[in-house]
């Protein structure tokens, strides 16, 4: 089970549902990757135009957990007041704290996004920030008392996969909260790779909705996911420099 505060879930993929072009495609991508969990930009929600159509409305939100996120926010200050307004409008406790300091990279500010972490904490708010892969910085919010922490595997939207497997891992195997992989994800190869890191999600969006046929990808990514805790819980054989070979010598018959 994955817990995040006061929320559990059996699924280990968490989905954006930022850029399908096809409202009835995305609604089938959601289903076919078995997520518990939507995350969405507030504000792409027209909070205060409730007559007007939203992306969510075609979805059975009983069947998921929203987590709003603040993408569009460049400071702490505007971060803040998204995440507000989202807990105002009743979508949910949880807050994926994205403040972006970069248009070419899109990478988090990482003062930006701790001042933001501070004060929404301490407003009662389950918070997971989206963080570059940046060791010390997971630390810090950690201590901060944040609730999971997200790891970008490569740049938003870039695909280009895990660029640095050793900073994931370094984030994860000090993690006392759940380290989610955000951002980046191209392929189930990729997703897999992240659980077999010892992650205890994966977030993805682009890899899906941009998929050439987005509920097969979808369906790939939830095997990927499952495939790579799987993996990662049966134990895998160390890695050798020399071979070792497959059929023992010992009591062969030599002529
Ligand atoms: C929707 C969302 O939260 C994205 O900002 C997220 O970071 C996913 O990134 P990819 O689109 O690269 O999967």
């Amino acid at each position: 089970m994955l817990t995040i505060g006061t929320h559990t879930f059996t699924s280990r993929l968490l989905l954006g549902t930022g850029k399908f072009t096809d409202l009835q495609i995305q609604n089938q991508a959601v289903e076919a990757s078995g997520t518990e969990v939507l995350t969405f930009a507030v504000r792409r929600l027209n909070l205060d135009q409730v007559n007007e159509p939203n992306f969510l409305e075609m979805l059975d939100l009983k069947k998921y957990k929203l987590l709003p996120n603040t993408a569009g926010a460049k400071t702490a200050e505007e971060a803040i007041r998204i995440a507000r307004l989202a807990k105002a409008s009743g979508l949910c406790d949880m807050i994926k704290v994205e403040v972006i300091g970069d248009d070419t990279l899109l990478l988090p500010d990482p003062l930006e996004t701790v001042k933001a972490c501070e004060v929404l904490l301490a407003e009662g708010f389950i918070v997971l920030p989206y963080i570059s892969d940046d060791y010390m910085l997971a630390k810090r919010l950690q201590q901060l008392g944040v609730h999971a922490i997200m790891p970008g595997a490569s740049p938003i939207g870039s695909g280009k996969g895990i660029l640095n497997p050793s900073a994931l891992q370094w984030i994860i195997d000090q993690a006392t909260v759940p380290v989610i992989v955000d951002a980046g994800i191209r392929s189930p190869k990729d997703a897999a790779y992240a659980m077999e890191l010892g992650a205890d999600a994966v977030l993805l969006n682009s890899a899906v909705s941009g998929a050439t046929n987005p509920v097969q990808m979808a369906t790939a990514m939830k095997l990927g996911v499952e495939a790579g805790r799987l993996g990662r819980e049966a134990g895998m054989i160390p890695v050798r420099e020399y071979a070792v070979a497959s059929s023992p010598a010992e009591g062969m018959i030599t002529t």
